[in-house]
């Protein structure tokens, strides 16, 4: 990506734009974070899918928006098995923010990703979390801060980076890093179209010592299966639990018989700097 990507969606261009623009905060913020490899694993040993539910009240590719109290749509989440959640803090187009992100992670014991379009180190600062997201395809571009310089800082700050991935070469970038939590996204943040196929195709090319959780497009038994088939740790879920009853949903998808059947994740991975 640089600035005159114009391979992407006129929406993603915006939501990019905005990002680069977004004030960051001046106080250095120092986390003490939930462990989301331990959130996994516990998942695994009580038989549940290890699900990140993530409180998406709405997005470019969804039809209106969910207003619901998103402290009792967390609660919902947990309570229907999930091992960790997402919250956007992107205000423009998911309609998130940091104060919700912050009444969340206290109101639940889960660790709690912050989903947000993260380009400069200042704006790690905005808010703490259990695990933040690098997006690498929109990092090491004019205007952002690269990946390298991004996952150190976060490391420094005491989150868990969680570097999402869409193609191999984006992948390659995020092992040069040394990510030990990799997100492989299914949707194509240039086009927004999501195709399961993404994560099938990147997913032997991740060491097993990584942790690595399948984003996006992931509604029924059937995808659940087949993502855990292919190797995910975890899978991030959005669309599929907000739509209707968060915490029946949610419940319906922890709940498959679905075993990690490819690769498996060293739950004790740490995450060190390079
Ligand atoms: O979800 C969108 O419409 C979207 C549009 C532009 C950039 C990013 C977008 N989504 C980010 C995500 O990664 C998803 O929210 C997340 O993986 C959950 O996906 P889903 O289960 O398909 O809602």
């Amino acid at each position: 990506m640089d600035a005159s990507d114009d391979d992407l969606a006129p929406e993603v261009r915006s939501i990019l734009d905005a990002a680069v623009e977004r004030a960051g905060d001046d106080t250095r913020i120092a986390v003490d974070a939930r462990s989301f490899p331990e959130a996994v694993a516990a998942a695994e040993a009580d038989g549940r899918v290890p699900v990140v539910a993530e409180i998406k009240p709405t997005s470019p590719t969804t039809e209106g928006r969910r207003d619901d109290d998103p402290v009792e749509l967390a609660r919902e989440m947990v309570g229907g098995g999930a091992a960790a959640l997402s919250v956007l803090t992107e205000p423009d187009f998911f309609g998130g923010s940091i104060e919700r992100l912050e009444r969340i992670r206290e109101a639940v014991d889960v660790p709690v990703l912050r989903k947000d379009f993260v380009v400069h180190e200042s704006q790690l600062d905005a808010v703490a979390a259990d695990l933040v997201l690098l997006i690498a395809r929109f990092l090491d571009a004019e205007g952002t801060d690269s990946l390298s310089v991004l996952y150190d800082a976060a490391l420094d700050r005491g989150f868990q980076p969680l570097v999402e991935v869409h193609t191999r070469e984006e992948l390659e970038r995020a092992l040069d890093v040394g990510a030990g939590m990799i997100g492989i996204n299914n949707r194509d943040l240039g086009r927004l179209e999501v195709d399961l196929g993404t994560f099938e195709r990147l997913a032997p090319r991740v060491p097993d010592d990584v942790t690595l959780v399948a984003e996006s497009g992931v509604a029924t038994a059937a995808d659940v299966r087949r993502m855990r088939e292919a190797g995910a740790d975890a899978l991030l879920i959005g669309t599929a639990i907000m739509d209707g009853d968060v915490q029946a949903n949610t419940e319906r998808l922890t709940t498959i018989d679905a075993p990690n059947a490819g690769r498996r994740a060293d739950t004790t991975t740490k995450f060190t700097t390079r």
